[in-house]
């Protein structure tokens, strides 16, 4: 989504990030930009670029492998789709960038900011993702008029690879968005796959992520080159400043939906919420118990019609539904900016997914409040947390409407 109402410049003392590229660019116009890909970047609404984007971009320009790092919400999204653009050939008339995501929903919205960035320049780019008829992506990608750049799921891309639909040999750049998610378990030997039908040589290759744990360095080695550039944050200062982060002990677990129900009746609520699960039974069950006290919510994960995850997340976007309810499909990535709001109903599985998923809110400097439902056993995996990311969480106080009007959520 186009930055719109934007709450303050960052500035490197927000955004604590090291680089081993040493430019540092602090305006869009001293980047050497195409001008209309330059008048694409002020059209989105981006004045000034960001920490990572002063230290990314150029790098891209320059051809170099990249492995980017940044908190949530800072900016990497259009820090890559600048260098992608600025590096396409209209006159080729072939997909010349792929940019592979880890949800459906992910890879739509990047389309988007390619497009919206991209809209003076000319050029084609689709969103190939699973949900959908492979028949029409294959038409789309085999009509003469070829796409400059695929953003897609890895599975739905492998299969148009397969196919022959999706021609490989003119793409000089990969881009694999939450790369530590892509190239885990799950996605890791599709990911190896992709890469095996890119051309050997010349191939430009970026990873992004707020998180990268250790062991995510090694298995760059195997698909990037010897020496990419790097930009990383230091684990403690990944959490951004204006996310102020609670926890409210449930002596027992079902009194999570009295607790939530509570929070309804507060200003809290009044803001834009996005309420995390660990299953989509979970995730279902809750929008019913809502629903069976009229109060409402839109919930979506992977299970639903791909009809209805789009439906329930334009809605959201859209503020027509304030509360949204997930499993962790949207804890990465996803940019609504006015999100003030996250409630881990159920602490998520690994450190990193508490990072992305509390990103969700305070985008781009805004204010944000993470609340954590905890049982007493519990309490030890957010005192965890705390010292794993050297940040705070505090028990939540009892009457939160005073607090909420001190931290006052508006930007
Ligand atoms: N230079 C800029 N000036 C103003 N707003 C910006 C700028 N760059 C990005 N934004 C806006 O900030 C928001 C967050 O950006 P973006 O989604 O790129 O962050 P991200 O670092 O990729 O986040 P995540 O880690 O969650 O994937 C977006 O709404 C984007 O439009």
């Amino acid at each position: 989504m186009p930055p719109r109402d934007l709450p303050r410049e960052y500035s490197d003392d927000d955004i604590q990030i090291e680089s081993d590229w040493d430019q540092v660019i602090d305006d869009f116009d001293k980047m050497g930009l195409k001008k209309n890909l330059l008048k694409g970047v002020y059209g989105y609404g981006l004045e000034k670029p960001s920490p990572v984007q002063q230290r990314a971009i150029m790098p891209l320009l320059n051809g170099r492998d990249l492995i980017m790092q940044a908190q949530s919400g800072t900016g990497k999204t259009a820090a890559f789709v600048i260098g992608i653009l600025q590096k396409l050939d209209r006159s080729v008339n072939a997909t010349q960038a792929l940019i592979l995501a880890p949800t459906r929903e992910l890879a739509q919205q990047t389309q988007k900011v390619v497009l919206e960035i991209g809209q003076y320049m000319n050029i084609k780019c689709y969103a190939c993702i699973g949900g959908t008829k492979v028949s029409k992506d294959v038409k789309k990608l085999e009509s003469g008029l070829r796409v400059h750049v695929v953003v897609g799921t890895p599975g739905r891309l492998l299969d148009l690879i397969k196919r022959g639909a999706l021609v490989m040999d003119k793409i000089k750049i990969l881009c694999l968005d939450e790369a530590d998610e892509m190239l885990s378990r799950g996605f890791k030997i599709q990911i190896m796959k992709v890469f095996e039908h890119l051309p050997q040589e010349g191939i430009q290759v970026v990873t992004l992520s707020a998180t990268f744990p250790d062991a995510f360095h090694d298995t760059t080695k195997a698909i990037m080159g010897s020496n990419p550039v790097k930009i990383l944050v230091k684990r403690g200062q990944l959490t951004l400043e204006g996310i102020k982060q609670f926890f409210i002990i449930m002596e027992r677990p079902d009194w999570k939906l009295d607790t939530l129900c509570d929070l309804y009746t507060t200003e809290t609520f009044t803001h834009p919420t996005v309420v995390f699960c660990n299953s989509r039974k979970k995730v279902d069950e809750l929008v019913l118990q809502l629903e069976e006290r009229e109060l409402a919510a839109v919930a979506t994960h992977g299970k639903k019609q791909q009809k209805d995850r789009e439906d329930h997340l334009r809605d959201f976007r859209t503020g027509t539904s304030r509360v949204l309810i997930s499993t962790d499909m949207l804890a990465r990535g996803i940019d609504v900016q006015q999100v003030a709001v996250v409630i881990n109903y159920d602490l998520p599985d690994s450190k990193e997914m508490y990072m992305h998923r509390i990103g969700r809110s305070g985008r781009f400097g805004r204010k944000g409040i993470a609340i954590n439902f905890v049982t007493r056993k519990e309490i030890s995996k957010i005192r965890e947390i705390e010292e794993y990311f050297s940040t705070q969480i505090e028990e939540m106080p009892l009457d939160i409407s005073i607090l909420l009007r001190n931290i006052s959520l508006s930007t």
